[in-house]
């Protein structure tokens, strides 16, 4: 009886000490190394173990379909699991007379033969692995959605750009990432406060200032796919809100140039011309069809409707979502789009700064600096180059690039658009001098 004892209490230190080296085991070793350690204990396993090993899963594929198999080996083993298996689970089926369908629980064992050959069911558990499936979610093929023909069409989304690359002041560029991220972490905060997963960013500025790289580079960082939504093919409202409803969560929805792509003032616009038309004397029924049918063509996608959409439809769909305008002119937008709560955030992109060019010297050239910087940095201050200008201009013309030859074109870039910024401010300067005193002016303007 004591040797008995003795036995267990051994059996037991013995237990216990594995299961500290396991947990230290779990605890400190990378997930890989561990995926090592188990793929290799499991080949050892196999080599004293005398059966052939078939496993079923549950569920199959991308998109976590139900297993035909793994249902047909439920149904098949229903009868005996009832009889063998301690635990089982219990379900209705619905046919025409609602049913309890038994199956084996998790962990649980029933034999079985089959023409001869002993047969051993086992049903068992893949731990979810949160760490691999969140790099399988971030490395998933990613899509660019197009609305064509009232529906949306993809293809792969392989954009290259990111925040790392994108030219602009590292601190504005910081602000932004961060804003995202918080963004994207905050299911629970949105739910709290009783808001819809969504944020709306208006990027502005002139073209060629990386409003379109920004977009592509925020896709990226999230891991979202972008939904690139084409205004003018919009038929009308309840389009709209179709295309959208059928967006996925944890997508970027862009609306670019919306200044063109829509008449938001649209509105307003037609009233003022109503009256116009009103006091115009010309009233050629004709005419006025022509205009009405050419109005008619055009998308009917009005602001209320984009407006409605901004505000209501993300209720309905789940997920996160970024809804992403672009403009190259924020004047002409209607108030009423841009105010907060529509587009939370508004983004400048202007003109390149010499923060902005150090980004792209160092994408273009491999540089962090030269002596040539200095008078780039003061030519920088006086002109107004876009990213792009100055992006073309450093782009090397050889392998392995010449630097030297890049930055001298660009300087002497600089130089045209100062000249050119000069005749164009002594130009307006004697346009106005001559709105004034009604007589062609002409104007001095020293230059340094
Ligand atoms: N801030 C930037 N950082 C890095 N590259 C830029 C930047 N701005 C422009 N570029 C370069 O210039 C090209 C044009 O930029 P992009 O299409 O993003 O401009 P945009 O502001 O969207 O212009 P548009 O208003 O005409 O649509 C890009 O392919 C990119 O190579
Ligand atoms: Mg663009």
């Amino acid at each position: 009886m004591e040797a008995t004892k003795d036995w267990f209490a051994h059996v037991g230190s013995v237990l216990a000490s594995m299961m500290f080296v396991w947990a230290m085991f779990r605890q400190y070793f990378p997930c890989e190394l561990r995926e090592y350690f188990e793929k290799h204990s499991k080949r050892l396993v196999v080599f004293f173990y005398p059966y052939i090993q078939v496993t079923f899963h549950e569920f199959t594929g991308d998109r976590f379909m139900r297993s035909d198999a793994y249902l047909a080996i439920e149904n098949y083993l229903s009868s005996r699991s009832s009889t063998e298996a301690k635990r089982l689970k219990a379900d209705i089926v619905k046919n025409n007379n609602q049913s309890l369908v038994l199956s084996m629980d998790d962990y649980e064992e029933v034999s079985d033969e089959f023409q001869g050959v002993r047969l051993r069911w086992n049903s068992g558990k893949t731990a979810m692995k949160s760490q691999a499936t969140a790099i399988k979610v971030r490395n998933r093929m990613r899509k660019l959605y197009t609305n064509n023909c009232s529906r949306w069409s993809h293809v792969t989304f392989q954009h290259p750009a990111t925040f790392q690359t994108l030219a602009m002041e590292a601190e504005k560029k910081q602000e932004i990432m961060e804003d995202l991220i918080t963004f994207s972490k905050a299911e629970d905060f949105y739910a709290r406060i009783g808001r819809a997963w969504k944020r709306g960013y208006l990027l502005y500025g002139p073209p060629g200032t990386g409003k379109s790289t920004m977009i592509a580079a925020m896709a990226n960082l999230l891991g979202y796919d972008l939904y690139d939504l084409e205004l003018t093919s919009v038929r009308d409202n309840t389009e709209l809100r179709r295309l959208l409803i059928e967006t996925t969560s944890k997508s970027v929805i862009v609306i670019e140039d919306i200044d063109c792509s829509l008449d938001l003032t649209g509105q307003r616009r037609k009233k003022k011309e109503k009256e116009e038309e009103g006091n115009s004397t010309e009233k050629d029924p004709r005419q006025k069809l022509e205009k009405e049918e050419r109005e008619t063509r055009s998308s009917q996608v009005t602001l209320s409707g984009l407006l409605n959409f901004i505000d209501g439809i993300w209720s309905a769909c789940g997920g996160e979502r970024l809804i992403v305008f672009t403009t190259n002119h924020i004047e002409k937008l209607d108030p009423a789009l841009i105010r907060k709560g529509r587009m939370d955030k508004h983004i400048e992109l202007s003109y390149c700064s010499f923060e902005a060019f150090k980004v792209l010297a160092k994408n273009y050239l491999s540089i962090d600096s030269h002596d040539l910087f200095a008078t780039v940095s003061e030519l920088l201050r006086e002109t107004k180059l876009t990213p792009a200008d100055v992006a073309e201009h450093l782009m090397p013309k050889k392998f392995p690039p010449d630097v030297e030859f890049s930055l001298r074109s660009l300087i002497q870039a600089l130089e045209v658009a100062k000249e050119e910024a000069k005749l164009k401010a002594v130009k307006e300067a004697e346009e106005k001098e001559e709105e004034l005193t009604g007589e062609p002016g002409f104007v001095t303007l020293e230059v340094k």
